[in-house]
């Protein structure tokens, strides 16, 4: 069944080529010549409405990566668009949202308005006044009942799901999520990354996810994306063909486990 937020994801303008597109992306955080490039000849085109997961070693650039599709962060060359634009029109229109490992929750406002506070403080762009409603939301993230809340009172997963909520509120084509679950224990990962699964199913967003864990890349993504190191550069994009993996039971088929330790030995030379 399609859950009526799923009707409110179109905001009227369509979106035509891909959602994300980076040409010949280089980075460098210092002047220092000598040091290799953070990211270097990055060039990758994702669709609308797709899911990517992002694996590589600690240092080969996932979270710039992330920061730079989130125009956070300018590239040293080549180009960034995202939904047919730039970076900054799009955080501009609340089109991308940003779950980070850590929840950062505002530990005086209650679940509710912590979700609702992106409302709160959006710029007037006449574009992007569609959002969700922060109650229908809290639904789709398990947390009904619970919208008096405060942080305080919630579980690590229950602060990750008001999180995942506030960053979707204002109704974003794209979500970025960076290690959301590195901190929680395997049990609620599994939970989290089957209601992640189910919300990109229900909004239609495209999501971009980074991880540490190669069993969550190839459970949650269509495709990962493996980064090399020194200096950050995609190493492989994996295809998974693999039906819906809807719950844990989901990742034990011999054809899951081959991509697994197929992406390992990948990461090993990386
Ligand atoms: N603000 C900064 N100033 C200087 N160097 C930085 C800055 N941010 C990141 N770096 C460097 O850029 C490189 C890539 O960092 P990034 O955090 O993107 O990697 P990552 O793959 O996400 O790492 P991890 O898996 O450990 O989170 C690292 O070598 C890091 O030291």
């Amino acid at each position: 069944m399609t859950h009526p937020l799923a009707s409110l994801r179109s905001d009227g303008t369509a979106v035509r080529g891909p959602a994300v597109r980076l040409e010949h992306v280089s980075a460098r955080m210092s002047d220092d010549m000598s040091r290799p490039n953070i990211l270097e000849e990055v060039s990758l085109s994702l669709p609308a409405s797709s899911f990517t997961t992002i694996i590589g070693p600690s240092g080969s650039g996932k979270s710039t990566l992330l920061r730079m599709i989130a125009g956070l962060l300018q590239p040293q060359a080549g180009t960034v668009g995202i939904l047919g634009g730039t970076p900054a029109e799009a955080r501009r229109n609340r089109q991308i949202g940003f779950v980070f490992q850590d929840p950062t929750l505002l530990p005086w406002r209650s679940v509710l308005e912590n979700v609702r506070l992106p409302l709160e403080i959006r710029t007037s762009s006449p574009s992007k006044t569609a959002h969700y409603s922060p109650v229908e939301l809290l639904e789709l993230v398990g947390l009904q009942g619970r919208q008096n809340a405060m942080p305080h009172e919630l579980s690590g997963g229950m602060r990750q799901r008001v999180a995942i909520a506030r960053a979707l509120v204002c109704k974003p084509d794209i979500i970025l999520m960076d290690e959301p679950f590195g901190a929680l224990d395997e049990i609620t990962r599994d939970k989290l990354n089957g209601e992640v699964l189910r919300i990109w199913q229900e909004t239609g967003a495209t999501i971009i996810f980074v991880t540490h864990s190669i069993s969550e890349a190839v459970r949650l993504g269509e495709r990962v994306l493996v980064l090399r190191a020194n200096p950050g550069r995609i190493e492989r994009i994996v295809d998974i063909d693999l039906p819906r993996r809807a719950t844990a039971d989901d990742c034990e088929s011999q054809t899951f486990m081959t991509y697994v330790s197929m992406l390992r030995r990948l990461l090993e030379t990386c």
